[in-house]
């Protein structure tokens, strides 16, 4: 099996939609993954990208950690290289996490729900070292919000509802992450080493990741539904785009969010992404699903998963917490437990420990 490549522009034209929704109903429901071409995003924008990650990486590293993960509530920030681990295993690389700026509502109005707090702005760093830096990300994310939305109309109505259907429930926060991966340098052809461990996303409806390295340098993988790793290379001109687990949850497991992961072939190169998870409306209820889970039990689509793809944990599916928000602060203090304890002390012990 390899992974479709869906034209957006085709799949927004009336004479060729048809088509194009079966190809997409295809690639959600038996693939996980796919590649968008004719996306429309202005190639200054992505390019303009493209180039500063090289120089915001080589920054030194008090300059990187000036903007620490660590020190915000938000979740938003710099997290350096093998600070994470997934899957048991240390993932061999850093990044910067950012959003789009929102005011941090819940420090002027304690009454909101907890969760309320991942909400906030970004920390930006105070150096003129990559000229531009913040100019450039936010008109990358502008751009990827607009375009997230346009695919979530199209994947929508792929899936025979009305294209409007999903739209009330993103936002208001999405994210945006930027990485650099290095091969550690005892890899081998048979012990590769691992960029990230294989995971769901858990931080919204659609993944959209650029791959913003030369299309040799590969990584890439997708769990199949037979439970083979099937590489997706990066492809010039397309985003690829994946589905997170809020997607899986709306559909009622139909669309399973997709399972993938990064590893890094021997080499001494650099790899740089940048993924953006669209956002889900955090006080989102399974409540609010009912009808939308109706109208997929009745497709009776496939809704086959490997084993190990089924293993991955889904907290909101697993009925524990009655809102998204819950669920998504839960997996945030779990994967960086320094800001769990730090920020929010008054949960931590309670979500560390309920397995
Ligand atoms: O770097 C990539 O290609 C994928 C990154 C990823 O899956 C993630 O950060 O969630
Ligand atoms: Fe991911």
């Amino acid at each position: 099996m390899s992974v479709p490549t869906i034209d957006l522009r085709k799949a927004e034209e009336p004479s060729s939609r048809g088509q194009s929704q079966e190809d997409i109903r295809h690639a959600l429901i038996d693939v996980g993954f796919l590649y968008l071409s004719n996306h429309g995003i202005d190639e200054a924008i992505i390019q303009d990208l493209v180039n500063i990650l090289p120089d915001l990486f080589a920054l030194p590293e008090n300059v990187k950690e000036s903007v620490a993960l660590v020190q915000s509530p938000h979740f938003l920030g710099y997290s350096k290289f093998g600070a994470e681990i997934t899957a048991r295993v240390q993932d061999q690389r850093e990044q910067f996490e950012l959003a789009n700026d929102l005011p941090d509502k819940r420090s002027l109005n304690p009454a909101l729900p907890l969760y309320t707090r991942l909400q906030g702005p970004n920390q930006w760093l105070q150096t003129d070292a990559v000229p531009r830096f913040r100019e450039i990300v936010e008109s990358y994310i502008t751009a990827l919000q607009d375009l997230a939305l346009r695919f979530l109309r199209v994947a929508t109505e792929a899936l025979d509802l009305p294209p409007d259907s999903l739209v009330g429930f993103t936002g208001p926060q999405d994210r945006l992450k930027l990485v650099h991966y290095r091969p550690s340098p005892d890899a081998t052809f048979d012990a590769q080493s691992q960029g990230v461990g294989p995971h769901k996303d858990s931080s919204g409806w659609m993944t959209f990741l650029l791959q913003a390295s030369d299309p040799t340098i590969k990584g890439l993988q997708v769990l199949s539904k037979d439970g083979a790793w099937l590489d997706v290379p990066p492809v010039p001109g397309t985003l690829v785009v994946n589905m997170g687990q809020a997607f899986e949850v709306v559909t009622n497991g139909v669309c399973k969010a997709t399972t993938h992961r990064v590893l890094l072939p021997p080499g001494d190169y650099d790899r740089y992404s940048v993924p953006f998870f669209q956002g889900v409306k955090p006080d989102l209820t399974k409540q609010d699903l009912k009808t939308l889970w109706e109208h997929f039990d009745n497709k009776r689509w496939n809704t086959r998963e490997s084993e190990e793809g089924q293993r991955i944990d889904s907290p909101f599916l697993r009925a524990k917490y009655d809102t998204w928000g819950e669920a998504q602060l839960r997996t945030k203090i779990r994967s960086h437990r320094d800001v769990g304890k730090r920020h929010y002390a008054q949960v931590f012990e309670k979500y560390i420990s309920d397995d």
